[in-house]
């Protein structure tokens, strides 16, 4: 479990996050949502142990975040990060040095499924193929908490559906977490279980598409609009 306590975080003036509470339960798909500015990424980043908060903390399992901690986490930018002159073999190794929990073999069969070969170039890769591969080497770590933030920007409705059955079929739910921010609202909410709603640096809802559609009867996106 993931609880995110009174969280708020400036950037110099610029107040990013104010007074965050939440929590994402164990095995859960859950997905941060909100406009442009909102926070998702400022908040996932600081879960993630790659921003420190201004104010408050985030426990991981009953544990401070903490460099060690953050081993438990894979996160997914929305930027690249990848040495350009490697081929995809060369980063899978690469990978698989540096992380303990890296599945090799599961790379290998990730990087089957999103038609990627061992021998392309990343400097040469698509748009579409350079998301694919980040989606390889994060979930190719077994780790108990996978973030990902933006995984669909700029992307194809082809590309889109082959990450969202990578997910399906490669997060294993009875041991991990899958947290996404996304603007692709509709063709993701099939399988969120919950969904946390940001608006202008706060958590202004969190709640279960269960309860959306069934007691609300609405979908995520009319429901979001009728929240703002
Ligand atoms: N490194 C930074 N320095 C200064 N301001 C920042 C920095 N990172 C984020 N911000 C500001 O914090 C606020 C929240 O940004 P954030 O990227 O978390 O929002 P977001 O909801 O992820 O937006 P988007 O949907 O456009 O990706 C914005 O006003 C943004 O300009």
């Amino acid at each position: 479990m993931i609880q995110v306590n009174q969280v708020s975080k400036s950037f110099l003036t610029r107040k990013a996050l104010s007074d965050c509470r939440v929590t994402f339960e164990q095995g859960k798909i859950t997905g941060v949502i909100g406009e442009n500015g909102s926070g998702k990424t400022t908040l996932l980043k600081i879960i993630s142990g790659l921003l420190k908060p201004t104010k408050g903390t985030v426990l991981i399992d009953g544990e401070h975040v903490t460099r060690r901690i953050c081993q438990r986490v894979a996160f997914l930018h929305d930027q690249d990060y990848f040495y350009w002159y490697f081929t995809i073999g060369e980063l899978i190794r690469y990978y698989d040095a540096i992380y303990d929990d890296f599945n090799k073999e599961k790379a290998e069969t990730l990087l089957l499924f999103m038609n990627l070969r061992d021998g392309q170039k990343i400097n040469y890769l698509s748009k579409g193929n350079l998301t694919r591969l980040k989606m390889v080497v994060t979930l190719a770590r077994d780790v108990p908490y996978i973030i990902l933030d933006e995984p669909f920007l700029g992307l194809d409705p082809m590309v889109r559906k082959s990450m969202i059955q990578s997910m399906l079929r490669y997060i294993d739910l009875s041991k991990q977490t899958l947290i996404m921010s996304t603007h692709e609202i509709s063709e993701v909410d099939l399988i969120l279980d919950d969904v946390i709603l940001m608006k202008k640096g706060r958590v202004i809802a969190h709640e279960s598409i269960e309860n959306i559609r069934e007691y609300e009867q609405k979908d995520v996106v009319s429901w979001m609009e009728d929240m703002y």
